[in-house]
């Protein structure tokens, strides 16, 4: 017996990834709505971009970029052919021009060069998704085209359901992995393995507010602690201080609202001529209560 998944994919999906643009160069056709969002992706990626369109057509949020990112290089024209197409890695067209998108999308396959035509699905290589970052955490949501609205209002549900400091705690657990990489470096082989193994306890263990909560001493601690040792140890007192600290503002509000009422009642009483004393009141209350 096996414990793989013997089955195979029913297919029908597309390749979900997380594509490395830092330092490559995207061709954006179009400067209106949709040509800010995809400016904004690309920027989110660190990559260089080449944006032609019109100048009497720019979206507010496209001049902008424009006006303050150094990553951009404008022409301020429409798109004139193959020369446009030299250089460049990536190319992303939001025209409301239907015949010049598909004549884009022609010459981009004819150069190889990956390129997504917006609302037009047969053009493209790639579709765009709905997006959540937060920090280093990348959510990509897709219908795979089937319903992009229904991706944009998924989007807003996942949003409400993140944990709060979880872009702290990802960035930490990068610093962390970073300087054990110093402190045990290697590439693959055992000492990866021992790698991987002692970081996956550490993520599996320690909550992710107690990871957010890692400050350099403290890593440094417990790098000491359990690497050397290879075991993984709880987090240090001072963390799980904060996390005792860090009660939720509704558990909070409980315990508060419970010992002024049950002060008031104690006064109350007291005003009414019945002395009992303050745990006689607590009783009174929680009979009240439940
Ligand atoms: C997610 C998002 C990302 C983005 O573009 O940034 C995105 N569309 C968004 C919004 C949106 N698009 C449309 C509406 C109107 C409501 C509706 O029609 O449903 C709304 C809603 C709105 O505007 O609120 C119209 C529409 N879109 C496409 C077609 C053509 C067709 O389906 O044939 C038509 C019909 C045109 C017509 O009828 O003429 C096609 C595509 N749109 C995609 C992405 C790709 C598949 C995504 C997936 O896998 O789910 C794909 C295939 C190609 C691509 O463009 O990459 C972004 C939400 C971002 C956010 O806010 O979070
Ligand atoms: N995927 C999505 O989320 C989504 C949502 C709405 C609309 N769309 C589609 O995306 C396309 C663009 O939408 P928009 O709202 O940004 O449109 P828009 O009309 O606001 O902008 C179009 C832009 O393209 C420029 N343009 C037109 N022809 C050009 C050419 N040959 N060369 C260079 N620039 C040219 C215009 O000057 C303008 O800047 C439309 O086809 C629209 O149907 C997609």
């Amino acid at each position: 017996m096996t414990d793989f998944d013997l089955e195979l994919p029913t297919g029908g999906g597309s390749l979900l990834l997380a594509w490395q643009l830092k330092g490559k160069r995207v061709l954006i056709v179009g400067g209106g709505d949709v040509s800010s969002g995809r400016i904004k992706s690309v920027l989110a990626a660190d990559a260089f971009i080449t944006l032609i369109a019109p100048r009497d057509g720019l979206h507010r949020l496209t001049r902008h970029y424009i006006d303050n990112s150094a990553r951009i290089t404008y022409h301020d024209r429409t798109f004139a052919g193959d020369e446009d197409l030299v250089g460049i890695d990536m190319v992303l067209t939001a025209i409301d021009d239907v015949e010049w998108s598909r004549r884009i999308c022609a010459l981009c396959r004819e150069h190889r060069i990956p390129v997504n035509v917006a609302d037009i699905p047969p053009s493209c290589d790639f579709y765009f998704g709905s997006q959540i970052r937060k920090g280093p955490l990348q959510i990509m949501i897709s219908t795979n085209g089937n319903g992009p609205k229904l991706a944009n209002l998924l989007k807003t549900r996942i949003e409400q359901c993140l944990p709060e400091k979880v872009d702290r705690a990802i960035e930490n657990v990068g610093i962390l992995r970073g300087k054990l990489r110093q402190r045990a470096p290697g590439v693959g082989g055992e000492i990866g393995k021992r790698r991987m193994q002692w970081m996956s306890t550490v993520c599996t263990n320690w909550e992710l507010d107690e990871l957010a909560a890692l400050d350099d001493e403290s890593m440094e601690e417990l790098l000491l602690v359990g690497w050397e040792r290879l075991s993984v140890p709880k987090p240090p007192r001072r963390i799980q201080l904060n996390k005792a600290s860090n009660m939720s503002d509704a558990t909070l509000a409980t315990v508060v609202g419970f010992f002024v009422g049950i002060a008031l009642s104690t006064a109350v009483l007291w005003n009414q001529g019945i002395y009992g004393n303050f745990f006689t009141n607590i009783f009174m209350v929680l009979r009240a209560l439940f």
